[in-house]
């Protein structure tokens, strides 16, 4: 049971015990703020009174004992922190004005005392920039902030720090009159005798109240002029009796406290808070233009770059049968018989298939100074063929099985393919069999003289695909993966950004001093992270299908709700981050980090089939490689909800977006300490 004074207290701490891992800071704190007073909290630098603080006003939480409030409204109370605790990118207006709409205040009320207390504090002119005062301007418009609803309680965390004493002692009187007025008012400092004004004092030291009394009652109980003196001998006293504690008292690993915050979603709150949102997105406006057009500036440079056939790479040749192929060799050979034949040869119906399809061939008069040109990377490839290619193939042509060996060899076209670029060969090894395979078709197969037009036909014939088409780009198979991947990395970036920002700033924990939530939160957060993904997905979509016109044989409409729920799980996975990180170059690499495993595990570069047997049956499983499937199977092959690709994709896709909503929760709920990086 709690010994509950006569005079209801205000505030009243009993026992209360903190922690930091293992290191005590608080250690059996109790003390009584009465009504209409001013409480002055004192101690050294270090001695736990704004850990007491942040405690009382709920920003951080006590280990053990009890904290009980007389009032249960947070309009009641105002709360200075230690730190300056405002957005910075915001005007004094503006965070006048954020402040007075979280606590429901009109527009004339938040004017009327927005002006009141410009002149009490002395503020700068309202319109300035938080970031532009000097650290003492800011700590007043800090001061104005605790002080704007008029609060029945008012907390302050050191908050003559960085005034002259002009300043100084205007602020004690204003918090006589407001006292006097029937205000409570608990003040910390570290300077001892200006809480000589102060109606109780407590004396802290080592997470220990010391005393707790009148400061008349402690001058004349020790004899002292000043409190310093008091302090020094309470100091020597509790030396003293720290040699005679033998036993460490049991803690009771209990705690309570009676100021809860809101169970339910406060509409004026969250409006506050998303007007504050768009507030800081118009002042950064490079920031926010940024982050609208990045997906723009991604998906245009993998059009612009990526998955198209590589144009003009330069060949070698060499060509026995006669000088001079690219002045001589005819520009067309469709439908002309090259066997046989005075005017065309078989050579140079090959290398018109390759320059037809953009090589840059280069001729060689002999093999060393190809071969040179081939060491030195000046040509991908040489070509060769014997002085009798033509008569050779004829020949071989005319006997079949028949030919000689020395005939099959002349009438063959030898290629040196360099395989220091495993792409680049693939190209060139795929587009040799298609100059050839054109050959054949274009040249030979008119040949019905020396031999019958289907025993030149290789014996597999590729049929017409099933889908797409032939000569299709592989950025058609690609561009979806790397509009998923975007799409997740975008709204991550920025959600974590937003969050991380507020928590360095330490406005997390002071708006919710103020009644707000952490669900509101994160709700007004969110519906900044909704507007900007549907930017997103809208203008990814006009790129990739409008502007590049790339094939869309599927529902545009399940392509817009697969990237739209991508987003929102990186909005929601980026606000996890920003909440767990303490610092936005931790956030960063991490959420660089975890895209880029997610591109090289989601099929996107490489098929999955390909992967090692190890992680190859997990990888479906990943966020972003059952969608990546999906977008792609709709997309490209016309699929919609009856097929198991694009089922297992929004399944995945719906799954993953779930999960990092409980995560968010979770992190919320289990949250213990302070939201602010700098604690
Ligand atoms: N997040 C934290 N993790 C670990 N230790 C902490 C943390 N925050 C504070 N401390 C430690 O707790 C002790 C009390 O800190 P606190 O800020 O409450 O002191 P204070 O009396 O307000 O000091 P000051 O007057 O300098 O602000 C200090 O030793 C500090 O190092």
């Amino acid at each position: 049971m709690l010994d509950v004074p006569a005079v209801t207290p205000v505030i009243h701490v009993k026992d209360a015990y903190k922690f930091y891992g293992s290191v005590q800071v608080l250690g059996g704190i109790t003390m009584s703020v009465q009504p209409g007073t001013i409480y002055g909290l004192l101690g050294p630098s270090g001695c736990g009174k704004t850990t007491l603080m942040n405690c009382i006003v709920g920003s951080n939480h006590i280990d053990s004992g009890t904290i009980q409030f007389s009032f249960s409204e947070h309009k009641d109370l105002g709360f200075m922190p230690q730190e300056i605790s405002l957005h910075t990118y915001l005007s004094i207006k503006e965070v006048m004005i954020f402040y007075g709409y979280l606590f429901s205040m009109d527009d004339e009320k938040i004017r009327e005392r927005a002006k009141l207390l410009s002149e009490m504090l002395d503020l700068p002119p309202l319109h300035k920039m938080v970031s532009n005062l000097s650290g003492g301007q800011q700590r007043r418009v800090s001061l104005a902030v605790a002080l704007l609803h008029d609060p029945k309680v008012l907390i302050l965390d050191e908050p003559t720090v960085g005034l002259d004493p002009v300043l100084s002692s205007a602020l004690w009187d204003r918090l006589q009159e407001m006292s006097q007025a029937g205000k409570t008012i608990i003040i910390t400092t570290h300077y001892i005798e200006e809480a000589r004004q102060a109606n109780m004092i407590g004396l802290m030291r080592n997470g220990r109240m010391l005393r707790e009394d009148s400061p008349n009652a402690l001058l004349q109980r020790y004899n002292a002029e000043y409190l310093e003196d008091v302090f020094l001998v309470l100091c020597a006293q509790d030396n003293e009796a720290s040699k005679n504690i033998q036993q460490v008292p049991a803690i009771n690993y209990s705690k309570s406290t009676t100021f809860e915050s809101s169970k339910t979603i406060s509409y004026e709150r969250v409006k506050a808070l998303v007007w504050k949102n768009i507030c800081l997105a118009k002042r950064n406006f490079l920031m926010t233009l940024f982050i609208i057009l990045l997906p723009i500036v991604l998906n245009c440079c993998v059009e612009l770059a990526y998955g198209h056939d590589p144009v003009g790479l330069p060949i070698g040749f060499i060509n026995k049968e006669f000088q001079d192929s690219l002045q001589r060799c005819p520009l067309t050979y469709t439908n002309n018989c090259v066997l046989a034949n005075d005017t065309h040869w078989a050579s140079c119906a090959f290398i018109h298939e390759l320059r037809e399809k953009s090589y840059e061939m280069r001729e060689y008069a002999d093999i060393e100074k190809a071969v040179e040109d081939y060491e030195k990377k000046r040509i991908w490839s040489i070509v060769s063929f014997a002085s009798n290619y033509t008569e050779s193939l004829t020949e071989r042509v005319k006997l079949g099985t028949q030919s000689e060996g020395a005939v099959i060899e002349a009438g063959t076209v030898l290629a040196h393919i360099s395989r220091w670029d495993h792409l680049m060969y693939t190209f060139l090894v795929r587009d040799f069999y298609m100059a050839l395979n054109r050959t054949i078709e274009n040249s030979l197969q008119s040949c019905s003289s020396f031999v019958s037009p289907g025993a030149l036909r290789s014996p597999m014939q590729m049929n017409t695909p099933v889908y797409g088409g032939i000569g299709v780009e592989l950025i058609v198979h690609f561009i979806m993966g790397f509009n998923i991947i975007t799409i997740l990395f975008c709204p991550m970036v920025y959600s974590c950004a937003c969050i991380l920002d507020e928590k360095e700033q330490g406005v997390i924990d002071r708006v919710l001093c103020c009644g707000a939530t952490m669900r509101e939160l994160l709700a007004s957060h969110l519906f900044l992270q909704l507007i900007m993904l549907i930017v997103h997905c809208i203008e990814l979509y006009i790129v990739t299908y409008s502007i590049f016109s790339n094939p869309l044989e599927g529902s545009s409409f399940f392509i817009i709700v697969m990237l739209a729920i991508t987003a929102l799980t990186g909005a929601l996975a980026g606000t996890v981050l920003g909440l767990v990180t303490e610092h936005l170059m931790l956030a960063v690499n991490l959420g660089v980090s975890f895209n880029f495993i997610m591109a090289y595990t989601s099929g996107l570069f490489w098929p999955l089939q390909g992967a090692h047997p190890a992680i190859r049956d997990y990888l479906p499983y990943l966020p972003i490689t059952g969608t990546i499937t999906a977008a792609r199977s709709i997309s490209l092959k016309g699929h919609g909800l009856k097929n198991l690709e694009v089922i297992g994709g929004l399944i995945s896709n719906v799954g993953w977006c779930l999960a990092m909503a409980v995560l968010l929760l979770i992190t919320v709920k289990t949250w213990k300490g302070p939201w602010n990086s700098k604690k």
